[in-house]
C-alpha cells in the first residue's frame, strides 16, 4: 500500500474538506493507496488580526501549500477554489473539481432573520470587499465593520456582540454541519456569489502521479463544476481580479444544454457598479466555450466601465 500525501491548511473548515477528499480517494484508490492529511500554516492564517487587505496580494492561503506541493512533501493540495489565484505556480495543475456545494452566500445573526430585517444603521461584520460592497449596493445605511478569522471565530464575534449580522459562505456552514446558522440563503441573482464559491479545486503536478491517481481524480471530477469553474476563472482573469477586489461571477445552468455567466463589480462603497451577462447554449459544447464565455463577460465589463474600474490590480 503507498500513501498519498494531501496538503491542507488546518482551519476546521479546511480540514472538513480535506478530509471529505481523502475519503473519496481512499474509496477510488482502495487496494493500492491510503491518504494521509499533511497539515499547514498559511500567511493568510497568520494575518488574522492585521488587515489582509494591507498586506494584499494574492495566494496569501496558498503559498506554503504551494511551496510543499512543489518541493515534492506533499503529493495533492486540497483548497477551496475561491482562494486560488488565477495563476497557477508552474508545473502546477488543477486535476479535479468535485461537485460543487450550495455556491450561495447566507445571512448569519443572533437578532435578526433577514438582511431585510436589519434595522437602520445596523453593524455588519464583514472583511470581504465582495461582500461589504454588495451589501452597501442594496442597504447603504448600513455600518460595515472588520470581521477576521475563521468561520468559528466569527460566529463567535457575532455573540459577543462584535456586530448585528455577518455572511458566511453556505458551503462552510454545510460542510462543517452547521447549516442551521444559516438565517437567510441570499438569492444568488441579487447577491452574486464570488468566483468558485462552494467549490474544491485538488492541485497536483501531473507528472509525479500515477496514472491510477490521475484516473481516481477524473472520476472524482463534475463536469459542470468544471464548466461553472472555467467560466468564473475566467471572467476573473479578464478583470485581472485579486482577494482586494469586490468581483462576483456566478455560472448558471438554466436547462439542458443553456448557461448563462454573470459578473460585476462594484465599488467598495457599493456604487456604482459594473457587470455583464452572456448566455451560451449549445448541444456539445467543450470547455473552451466556457473559458470564451468568461473572457467575454470580462471584456465586457471592462468595455463598459472604460477606466472606473476600481482597485483592479493591485
Ligand atoms: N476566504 C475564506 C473562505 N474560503 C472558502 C470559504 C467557504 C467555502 C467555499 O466557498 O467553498 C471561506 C469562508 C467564507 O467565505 O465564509
Amino acid at each position: 500500500m503507498k500513501t498519498l500525501r494531501i496538503g491542507t491548511r488546518q482551519s476546521p473548515l479546511a480540514l472538513a474538506q480535506s478530509n471529505w477528499v481523502a475519503q473519496q480517494l481512499n474509496t477510488l484508490l482502495a487496494g493500492s493507496y491510503i491518504c494521509e492529511l499533511v497539515g499547514m500554516t498559511t500567511s493568510g492564517d497568520q494575518l488574522q488580526d492585521r488587515s489582509l487587505l494591507e498586506a494584499g496580494g494574492k495566494g496569501l492561503f496558498t503559498k506554503e501549500l504551494d511551496i510543499a506541493l512543489e518541493s515534492d512533501d506533499v503529493d495533492l493540495l486540497v483548497h477551496s477554489l475561491k482562494d486560488v489565484p488565477v495563476m497557477l505556480p508552474p508545473g502546477q495543475r488543477i486535476l479535479a473539481y468535485p461537485k460543487r456545494e450550495d455556491p450561495r452566500d447566507a445571512f448569519v445573526s443572533l437578532k435578526y432573520k433577514s438582511l431585510d430585517e436589519l434595522p437602520e444603521g445596523a453593524t455588519l461584520g464583514t472583511s470581504s470587499l465582495r461582500r461589504r460592497a454588495q451589501a452597501l449596493a442594496l442597504r447603504p445605511d448600513l455600518k460595515v465593520v472588520e470581521f477576521r478569522g475563521n468561520v468559528q471565530t466569527r460566529l463567535s464575534k457575532l455573540q459577543a456582540g462584535v456586530a448585528d449580522a455577518t455572511f458566511l459562505a453556505s458551503a462552510g456552514l454545510n460542510r462543517l454541519n452547521v447549516p442551521e446558522h444559516a438565517c437567510e440563503l441570499l438569492n444568488p441573482t441579487d447577491f452574486l456569489p464570488a468566483v468558485g464559491q462552494g467549490i474544491l479545486a485538488i492541485a497536483g503536478m501531473p507528472d509525479r502521479l500515477e496514472e491510477k491517481v490521475l484516473q481516481a481524480l477524473v472520476e472524482l471530477s463534475d463536469l459542470e463544476t468544471e464548466r461553472a469553474a472555467t467560466a468564473e476563472r475566467a471572467a476573473l482573469a479578464a478583470l485581472d481580479g485579486s482577494c482586494r477586489t469586490p468581483i462576483a461571477a456566478h455560472l448558471f445552468h438554466e436547462g439542458a444544454g443553456i448557461y448563462r455567466l454573470k459578473a460585476s463589480v462594484t465599488h467598495p462603497d457599493g456604487a456604482p457598479s459594473y457587470e455583464a451577462e452572456r448566455t451560451l447554449h449549445g448541444s456539445e459544447l467543450f470547455l473552451a466555450d466556457f473559458m470564451q464565455l468568461g473572457q467575454d463577460v470580462g471584456q465586457a465589463i471592462r468595455d463598459d466601465a472604460g477606466d472606473k474600474l476600481p482597485h483592479l490590480d493591485s
